[in-house]
């Protein structure tokens, strides 16, 4: 639990923060193909020249310490998968920064980091290696990977001929066991069967019992608070609260009642 390490190496303490963002924000295109408005000829140089673009998240700054449980909530395309995958590393900030001081294990897109066509097989064995595991480490794992997923029968089927669910449970199953001090996990349990929704609920809680970090976002009331101590409410890419859970539900179902 102390065996945390800064990326230059130090040892840090459990007290520490896993996750520091500063003044974070990241702005993308729409895909307008550059068309302009009359207005828009009348307006200052930056819009012209840069037609579409608009902040996803800006000005976000927030400290994780270790342990805790986050559900990041907020209106469809509000920034809250965008805020992972700057987490995760996946995406750069283009303002301020976000450190991350221990392993990350993304669940955060259903084909995230799974290849096509490539067999369930080669993608346990692919996505477990580029978390650090040797093959030794995942011939021993495999198994388990395989019956948590309850995917015997499509071992050396290609990943792309499976169903979303069947995607959600092999990536659930391998993210799940890699033993990074972070997981990300972005709304893909929803897509599972309850059965599954229910062992993976379970599979959550002893990685918190264990002192591991999540990241959730949900649009599922019950599973905020059932996992997550503190909760991040993003409004229009802004960070507009952030404390206990419960409080934040509260303040985001009164904004949009
Ligand atoms: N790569 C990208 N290029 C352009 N726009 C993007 C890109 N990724 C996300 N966006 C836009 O950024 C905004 C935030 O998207 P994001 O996926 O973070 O929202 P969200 O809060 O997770 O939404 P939801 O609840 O629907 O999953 C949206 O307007 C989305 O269309």
């Amino acid at each position: 639990m102390t065996d945390l390490r800064s990326a230059s190496g130090n040892e840090i303490s459990a007290d520490a923060p896993v996750i520091v963002a500063e003044d974070l924000g990241i702005h993308f295109k729409r895909n307008r193909r550059g068309r302009r408005s009359f207005k828009d000829l009348f307006a200052g140089r930056s819009r012209r020249t840069r037609p579409g673009e608009f902040w996803a998240l800006r000005n976000v700054s927030f400290r994780v310490h270790p342990g805790e449980a986050i559900g990041v909530v907020g209106r469809n395309g509000n920034g809250k998968s965008t805020l992972l995958k700057l987490v995760a590393g996946v995406l750069l900030p283009d303002e301020g920064s976000v450190r991350v001081d221990a392993g990350v294990a993304p669940l955060i897109e259903i084909t995230g980091g799974f290849v096509g066509d490539l067999t369930v097989r080669d993608n346990v064995y692919l996505t477990a290696g580029l978390h650090g595991l040797s093959g030794k480490q995942i011939d021993g794992l495999f198994d388990s990977i395989i019956e948590f997923a309850e995917l015997e029968d499509v071992i050396d089927t290609p990943y792309k001929h499976l169903s979303s669910g069947m995607k959600v449970r092999i990536a659930f199953a391998v993210v799940s066991r890699l033993d990074e001090p972070i997981l990300l996990v972005d709304e893909v349990l929803a897509v599972g069967d309850k059965a599954f929704r229910e062992k993976c609920h379970t599979k959550i809680r002893e990685l918190l019992a264990e002192g591991k970090t999540l990241f959730l976002v949900s649009h599922n009331e019950r599973d905020l608070t059932a996992f997550c101590t503190r909760g991040l409410y993003l409004n229009k890419g802004k960070l507009v609260a952030d404390g206990p859970i419960r409080d934040i539900i509260k303040q985001y179902n009164a904004d949009n009642a």
